[in-house]
């Protein structure tokens, strides 16, 4: 498996196909989201089966996120949510169906996928990863790839306009490692941010960080998904972002169980103390509550 990984942690590799669009005013480092034919939705999985050794992770997921729509990814932990990201970046194997990005299949074709329009924040990495950085270097390392070494000035204030969207303008050039995990993830969003996506692939965002931070990248979301940009965001709870998510994909053991309208969590999951890694029994629904109240977060 080659295909490239947007926006991710790790500076992108020069093989990675990232030809970011022309600069906009420094000032305004997200336009308006380049339409996409109606057809072909920004994210579309069908079929999808992943399998991890002799486990099958993801059994023929159906899945697909329009333009500018902002959909959550639920379901207990284990039940392949971050599989399944990783799979439509390309990152972990498809055994069968598709996993389309902009029509584009990113297993068989993932050099013709447009990477330009496409962030992705992983899951619970760190800014710093040990490698000393500045905010603001991290920053711009999401618009290097595809044989672009230096981003020159004009990528130097689209970074620093990024930072500013996730609240960070005055720390562009503190070293990552002083910064907490919180104010690490508004890095990572702002390096996915700068190279002006139409689609955003976050796996928990939330997952660890403080409430500043919280409320920062849930302002940063609202504002992107005023601008068109679609959304697909691993959740545990739907927290800070309820007022925003418009439709709910949850999954158990690796099957969508729901994809509509945000579900009521679970008794108890919504609380943010909540431990999520419990066993989840599979009993039917008891008759005298609504099916979206079943669904575990
Ligand atoms: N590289 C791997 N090799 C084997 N099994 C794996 C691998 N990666 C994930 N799994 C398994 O796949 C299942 C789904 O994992 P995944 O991380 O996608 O779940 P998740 O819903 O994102 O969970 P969490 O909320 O805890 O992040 C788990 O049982 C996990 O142990």
């Amino acid at each position: 498996m080659s295909a490239p990984v947007p926006g991710s942690a790790a500076p992108a590799s020069p093989a990675t196909p990232t030809s970011p669009a022309a600069p906009t005013s420094p000032a305004t480092p997200i336009s308006p989201a380049t339409p996409t034919s109606a057809t072909t939705p920004p994210v579309r999985a069908r079929g999808l089966t992943v399998r991890m050794g002799a486990s099958t992770i993801l059994h023929g997921v159906d899945v697909a996120v329009a333009d500018g729509e902002m959909v959550a990814l639920l379901g207990a932990n284990g039940s392949g949510k971050s599989t399944l990201v990783k799979a439509l970046v390309g990152v972990v194997p498809v055994a069968t169906g598709r996993a389309e990005l902009f029509g584009v299949d990113v297993a068989t074709a993932p050099r013709r996928v447009p990477w330009q329009r496409v962030g992705y924040v992983p899951q619970r990495v760190s800014a710093a990863s040990g490698v000393p950085a500045t905010a603001l270097e991290v920053v711009e390392s999401g618009l290097l790839g595809g044989g672009r070494l230096r981003v020159g000035r004009a990528g130097r204030e689209r970074a620093r306009a990024a930072l500013a969207e996730v609240g960070l303008a005055d720390r562009a050039g503190e070293s990552v490692q002083i910064f907490s995990g919180g104010q690490q993830q508004r890095v990572l969003i702002a390096r996915a941010l700068v190279r002006d996506p139409d689609l955003l692939l976050l796996d928990e965002p939330f997952a660890g960080i403080d409430q500043a931070s919280k409320e920062s990248l849930a302002g940063t979301l609202a504002t992107l998904h005023g601008r068109g940009t679609a959304v697909l965001v691993v959740l545990h709870e739907l927290g800070d972002l309820a007022g925003l998510i418009e439709r709910a994909v949850v999954l158990r053991h690796g099957r969508v169980v729901h994809d509509g309208a945000p579900p009521h969590p679970a008794r108890g999951h919504d609380d943010p103390a909540h431990d999520h890694v419990h066993p989840h029994a599979d009993e039917a629904p008891r008759a005298h509550e609504a099916p979206e109240l079943r669904v575990e977060l």
